[in-house]
């Protein structure tokens, strides 16, 4: 699904409205049908709805759900706020117009002073104050009714976005003078800013309602992010033939683990042997070789002439993809075997983990990573590669440029991990869940995004599948054994049955 910026939303309401002939009255009315079908879904007539209303549209969504809700039998107390220069939007004045005399609608208009009312704790605060029409951050009388808002007990409904909050990027708005809503629900379209984790407690749980505008106006727009469905990876995913043969899904070198982390090496090479790679060695100190040949028989194992540590990372054989890290340390012997081992290579590789904080003490051997390499630094990697970042959205926009510069893949792992191109392209994959925070989770995604590179598939597709497909995994394994306590190597035995599930 594309993610578009709050300016292409309008662009393809505009559309809609012009060329399809719909009026903004009835796009109104349709956000407002399918925003009242999912209250009365949660919340009986019993519970007082709230609601607040702005001067745009999204106010007149806001006051079309209030006459809904009381043509359904709730008690509705609106609170429109007209005090813009401007005034109202014609959607808007149409509805406040309609309400002034429905049953069970107390309506006040405010434009002037204002004495907030009494928020109970049962109340359903209704918040369709600002939408995608936001031009700056909040301020003001708006910046203390959030702050009044917020600071009631009740259950919060954000009608598209969180008020105070934008669409695309929201580092104007770390005074976090925004709502923090409990449901948000977005129309027609997710934006952006939801997948980043800084905007999670703005936002509450969020659902996307279609109200249909997902037209022809919007499949001939472009975006630049993408938000990766099960669809889409069925798409890319390719069949196994009847007549095939290990030799036909790639080889892969995993070059893993040290004295105390052989198990980063089991983790990555189940990863890489659950997603289908048709051969597997792995390089790893001599300390490896027992435990690696009986836990995972199924791989190679090649012994580097040291006990404890990798010294030296010399391929002895062609493989289609060497993927790099997992559990190997950062002893000066292994930096340097890195550091040689990069300079020489010329294919994309996998680097992750270790490998990545190897490269952080030889800054200069970015530039050395083969372009269109795959790197999976979680937050923590990531900052100790490229520098400390305050927020989220800052450390993404760092991956967009340092993802162009070096051109590399970026895999910034988290709730939703980005995908992001040298091209600026980003995928957003959202398959996971809590239960992926465990140790070893990241490991098995090294060996997932190496497997496909090794079965042909280019390294973006390869990191967003395998990012899908990691994530999957980990949420089949919670189906069976909850958020706490799944274990790595359960993401690892739930990865063939989450491919099984996308490809039927
Ligand atoms: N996408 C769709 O297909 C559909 C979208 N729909 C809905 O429309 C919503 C977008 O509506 P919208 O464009 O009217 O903008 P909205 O958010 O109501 O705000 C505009 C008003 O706020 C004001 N204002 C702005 N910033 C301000 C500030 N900092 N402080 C104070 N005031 C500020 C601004 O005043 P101005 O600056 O223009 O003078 C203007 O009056 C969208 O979120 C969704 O809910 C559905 O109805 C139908 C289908
Ligand atoms: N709350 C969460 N929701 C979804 N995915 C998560 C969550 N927490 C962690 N993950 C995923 O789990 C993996 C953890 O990787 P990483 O931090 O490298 O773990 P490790 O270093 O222990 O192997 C990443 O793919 C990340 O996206
Ligand atoms: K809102």
């Amino acid at each position: 699904m594309k993610i578009f910026t709050s300016a292409q939303i309008r662009s393809i309401e505009n559309a809609v409205i012009e060329k399809e002939g719909v009026t903004s009255i009835e796009l109104v009315e349709r956000a407002a049908s399918a925003i009242t079908w999912e209250i009365m879904s949660r919340w009986r007539p019993s519970r007082p709805m709230m609601v607040f209303a702005g001067p745009g549209n999204n106010g007149a969504d806001a006051l079309a759900v209030a006459r809904m809700l009381a043509d359904e039998g709730y008690t509705v107390t609106v609170l429109l706020f007209n005090v813009t220069d401007r005034g109202l939007s014609d959607a808007c004045r149409h509805y406040r117009d309609e309400l002034t005399n429905v049953p069970g609608v107390s309506f006040t208009e405010i434009t002037n002073d204002f004495n907030p009312p009494v928020i109970t704790r049962d109340a359903i605060v209704i918040d369709g104050l600002f939408g995608s029409g936001l031009k700056e951050p909040l301020k003001g009388g708006f910046k203390s009714l959030v702050d009044y808002i917020n600071s009631s007990n009740a259950t919060i409904v954000s009608i598209d976005m969180p008020s105070g909050m934008f669409g695309e990027w929201n580092e104007a708005t770390l005074s976090r003078d925004v709502v923090h809503a409990t449901l948000t629900l977005a129309i027609e379209f997710p934006r952006l800013s939801f997948f980043i984790q800084d905007n999670a407690e703005f936002l509450g749980e969020w659902k996307v309602l279609d109200i249909k505008l997902a037209s022809n106006e919007s499949r001939g727009e472009q975006s630049p992010y993408y938000l990766l469905e099960k669809k889409d990876v069925k798409r890319i995913l390719r069949q196994r033939p009847e007549f095939c043969s290990k030799a036909d899904f790639g080889s892969m070198l995993l070059v893993a683990g040290c004295y105390g982390m052989i198990g980063a090496s089991q983790m990555a090479a189940l990863g890489a042997l659950r997603s289908g790679i048709g051969r597997l060695t792995v390089h790893g100190p001599r300390c490896g070789f027992i435990p690696m040949q009986t836990s995972v028989p199924e791989a190679m194992f090649h012994a580097d002439q040291h006990d404890i540590v990798i010294t030296d990372i010399s391929p002895k054989h062609e493989y289609d993809v060497v993927a790099l890290g997992p559990g190997i340390g950062t002893h000066d012997y292994t930096v340097r075997a890195v550091e040689n081992f990069i300079n020489m290579s010329t294919n994309p590789l996998v680097i992750d983990a270790d490998g990545l904080n190897c490269i952080a003490q030889r800054p200069n051997l970015l530039e050395h990573v083969p372009p269109m390499s795959v790197i999976t630094p979680h937050a923590g990697e990531f900052d100790r590669l490229f520098g400390p970042h305050t927020s989220h959205e800052s450390r993404l926009k760092t991956a967009v440029e340092k993802s162009a510069y070096y051109s590399i893949i970026i895999l910034l792992k988290g709730r939703y991990t980005s995908v992001v191109r040298p091209d600026g392209k980003i995928y957003f994959i959202g398959s996971g869940c809590q239960a992926l925070a465990t140790p070893g989770s990241g490991d098995v995604l090294t060996g997932i995004v190496g497997s496909f590179i090794a079965q042909g598939y280019t390294p973006d597709l390869a990191a967003a599948i395998g990012a899908y497909i990691h994530g999957m995994a980990g949420t089949l394994a919670a189906e069976n054994d909850g958020t706490f306590g799944v274990l790595a190597t359960d993401v690892a035995r739930n990865i063939s049955k989450a491919i099984r599930d996308i490809l039927n």
